[in-house]
């Protein structure tokens, strides 16, 4: 059970819309290990998002269990769980969500500073630093985001998303806004990081041949995940 860095049994998922509710995720029961990568595709609106929002502790589930790093979801109150994102998750969204005003390198520094209230500024300083160079942007850390390319804005979300050293990355089309070739680079690095740093990930991705380089490859339909491979080791 521990072997698992997160882990979901029977869970579903029920939302509202207007006066009906919704069956939107269907007794799913699935676990990551520690440096795995998992890719989910699907359909569109079949609720690859809504798995990544209940296993990042933003949405809770309506029943079933859902573990990550050893502690249970469910029953836990708004801080808790706030706790447990800042302490074990990293997000990575298609939309970058780059704040215009900051520089690189205080985008990257703000996500230590609220994860860790405790940390000193030279400490968050150095390490959002040594963030950015993992990423290649070591020159880039005094720039603001619209000085940036497309694929230099991923690459200071990847380091924002990596920088509090998260056990599970959560990372929803990270690639969606990137061309081909700016995108394999940003995927290469993100599987990088995930091996070096024994970062589970789960990769939601529309990108057929971007899936299969996942270590197993899920498919959600209508709210039911199923297993399409697994690469041997
Ligand atoms: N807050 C909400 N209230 C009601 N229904 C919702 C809510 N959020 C999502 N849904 C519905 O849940 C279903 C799954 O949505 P979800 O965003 O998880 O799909 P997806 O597979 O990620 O789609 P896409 O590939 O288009 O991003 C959709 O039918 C959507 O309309």
């Amino acid at each position: 059970m521990t072997d698992f860095i997160a882990q979901t049994q029977g869970m579903n998922l029920h939302l509202s819309s207007g006066k009906e509710s919704l069956h939107i995720l269907k007794d799913i029961t699935f676990a990551i290990s520690p440096g795995e990568v998992v890719s989910i595709v699907g359909p569109s609106g079949s609720g690859k998002t809504s798995m990544l929002m209940v296993m990042g502790g933003l949405e809770r589930a309506s029943s079933g269990l859902v573990d990550v790093g050893g502690a249970t979801l469910s029953g836990m109150n708004e801080d808790e769980l706030a706790e447990i994102r800042r302490s074990n998750i990293g997000i990575l969204f298609q939309n970058f969500h780059l704040i215009p005003s900051m520089t690189a390198l205080e985008n990257v520094a703000l996500a230590l500073d609220i994860a860790f209230d405790d940390l000193p500024l030279s400490e968050i300083r150095s390490r959002a630093r040594a963030a950015l160079a993992a990423v290649g942007l070591a020159a880039r850390e005094n720039h603001l985001p619209s000085a940036l390319s497309g694929g230099e804005q991923q690459r200071v979300g990847l380091a924002r998303a990596i920088v509090t050293r998260p056990k599970l990355l959560l990372a929803d089309e990270p690639t969606g806004n990137l061309d081909q070739e700016t995108a394999t680079s940003a995927i290469d690095l993100l599987f990088d990081l995930a091996r070096a740093n024994g970062m589970a990930v789960l990769l939601i991705t529309h990108d057929n041949a971007l899936a299969r380089r996942a270590d197993r490859q899920m498919r959600m339909d209508r709210g039911e995940l199923s297993q399409l491979s697994a690469v041997a080791a």
